[in-house]
C-alpha cells in the first residue's frame, strides 16, 4: 500500500539509479495515504469484535507510526534504496498480519494482501514483488501465532464499506500512476523516433529516414509514373580539408553543404545525410529538371567562403540517375547514381555527371 511512480524500464533515469534514489521520498505520501486509508477496515473489525490493546497497538503502529518511521529509516541510511526496499518488504510482512490481526476477515484480507503485492508490481524493481511474498507469509505466521490464528471470515456492511475508500483510492492512484508513465514512453518513443529521423550535424533526415522517404517516392515512380531522380552528392577531397583546416571546420563546411542540399529538395524532395561527407536527395522530377537543380547546388558549394579559412574552396561532384519506369530497389537506384557519382570523381571531381537507368529488360 505504498504505491509509487514506477521507473520506464531499461530508461537512462533506471539505468543510473535516478528513479531509485528517490525512491523514500516518492514512496513517503502514498504510504502515508495507503496506510492509512487501510486502518478504516481495521479500526471497524477491531472495534466489533472490542478487540484488546495489544490489537489497537500493532494497528496504531502500522497505519500512523510505521510510515513516518519508514520514510526517516530510508532517508537517514548510508543506502536510502537498499533501505527502502527493505521498507517495501516490511509493508509486506504488516500486510500479512493484517490477515491474522482481522482473523482473516475475508475481504480486508484479501484487499489488503493483494494491493500490497500490486504495490511492489507497480513499483518496476524487478522480482520485488516475488521477494515480497515470503515477507507477507511471515507476517501472517508471526501474527497468526499471537492470535492463535483466530478465524472468522465473515464480512458485514460496515466493514465493506470501510473497504470501499482504500479499494476505489489505490486503483485509481494505480491507474494514474500507469497513465503517467504510459505519457512518459510515449513522449521519449517520439523523441526517440525524431532523434533517429535526423541527422545531428546537418540536420537533415538520418540515412535510415531518409531510404524510407527515397522508397516511398520510387513506389509513387512506379505506381503512378511520377518522375523520381537521384542526386548522390560527395565533397571533394574532405579529407584533405579536415587535414590542412581542422575536423571542425570540416564539420562547419558539412553543415553548409547540408543547407544547399536541403534547399536544393524543395519542394517536394527528400534530402538527407547518408554519412561522412556524403548526402543524397530524391527529387520528384525528372533528368532535365533535375540537371539543372544539380548544376545549380554545384555552383552554390563552390561559392561557399569560410570565415575561419579564407583562402578554402569547397567543392562537390553529384552522380545523378533517374530511376527506371519498372520495379526497381533502392538499392539498385543508388548503385546506379553511385557511378555516375564515380563518374564525376574521375572525370575531375566539382561536376555533375548523368547515368538514366536501363528500361525494363525485354521492354
Ligand atoms: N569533420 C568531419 N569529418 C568527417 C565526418 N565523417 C566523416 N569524416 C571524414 O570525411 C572524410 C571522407 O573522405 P573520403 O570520402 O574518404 O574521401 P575524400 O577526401 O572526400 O575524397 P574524394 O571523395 O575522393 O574526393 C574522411 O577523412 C572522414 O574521416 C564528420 O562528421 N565530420
Amino acid at each position: 500500500m505504498a504505491t509509487s511512480t514506477p521507473p520506464v524500464p531499461g530508461g537512462a533515469d533506471d539505468r543510473r539509479g535516478g528513479h531509485l534514489r528517490n525512491l523514500p521520498r516518492r514512496t513517503y505520501r502514498f504510504r502515508i495515504l495507503g496506510m492509512g486509508l487501510a486502518a478504516l477496515p481495521l479500526v471497524v473489525v477491531l472495534d466489533a469484535r472490542d478487540a484488546s490493546w495489544p490489537y489497537w497497538a500493532w494497528a496504531g503502529f502500522a497505519c500512523l507510526v510505521w510510515p513516518h518511521l519508514a520514510f526517516v529509516v530510508a532517508i537517514r541510511s548510508r543506502d536510502p534504496k537498499l533501505a527502502e526496499l527493505r521498507n517495501f518488504l516490511f509493508d509486506s510482512l504488516l500486510a500479512g498480519s493484517y490477515a491474522a490481526v482481522l482473523h482473516f476477515n475475508v475481504l480486508p484480507s484479501v484487499l489488503l494482501m493483494s494491493m500490497a503485492t500490486a504495490d511492489k508490481v507497480n513499483a518496476g524493481i524487478r522480482g520485488l514483488w516475488l521477494r515480497s511474498l515470503p515477507a507477507m507469509a511471515a507476517g501472517l505466521v508471526g501474527a497468526g501465532l499471537f492470535t492463535g490464528f483466530a478465524f472468522s471470515p465473515e464480512t458485514t456492511m460496515p466493514v465493506v464499506l470501510a473497504c470501499l475508500p482504500i479499494m476505489v483510492i489505490h486503483s485509481l492512484a494505480v491507474s494514474l500512476s500507469s497513465y503517467q508513465l504510459v505519457r512518459k514512453v510515449q513522449r521519449q518513443n517520439l523523441q526517440l523516433e525524431a532523434l533517429n529521423r535526423t541527422d545531428a550535424l546537418t540536420g537533415l533526415d538520418s540515412r535510415a529516414y531518409w531510404q524510407s522517404q527515397a522508397e516511398h517516392q520510387l513506389h509513387r515512380r512506379h505506381a503512378k509514373g511520377h518522375d523520381a531522380t537521384l542526386l548522390l552528392v560527395d565533397v571533394d577531397r574532405f579529407k584533405d580539408i579536415n587535414d590542412r583546416h581542422g575536423h571542425a571546420l570540416g564539420d562547419d563546411v558539412l553543415r553548409e553543404v547540408g543547407q544547399h542540399v536541403r534547399r536544393a529538395a524543395l519542394p517536394g524532395g527528400h534530402a538527407g545525410r547518408l554519412g561522412g561527407d556524403e548526402f543524397a536527395v530524391a527529387l520528384p522530377a525528372g533528368a532535365a529538371a533535375a540537371a539543372v537543380v544539380a548544376e545549380q547546388l554545384r555552383r552554390d558549394v563552390a561559392d561557399l567562403r569560410f570565415a575561419k579559412a579564407p583562402g578554402l574552396q569547397v567543392s562537390i561532384s553529384i552522380g545523378l540517375a533517374t530511376a527506371a519506369d519498372h520495379d526497381m530497389e533502392l538499392a539498385d537506384w543508388m548503385e546506379t547514381a553511385d557511378r555516375a557519382l564515380y563518374e564525376a570523381k574521375r572525370e575531375g571531381r566539382n561536376r555533375v555527371a548523368v547515368l538514366t537507368s536501363p528500361a525494363k529488360p525485354g521492354a
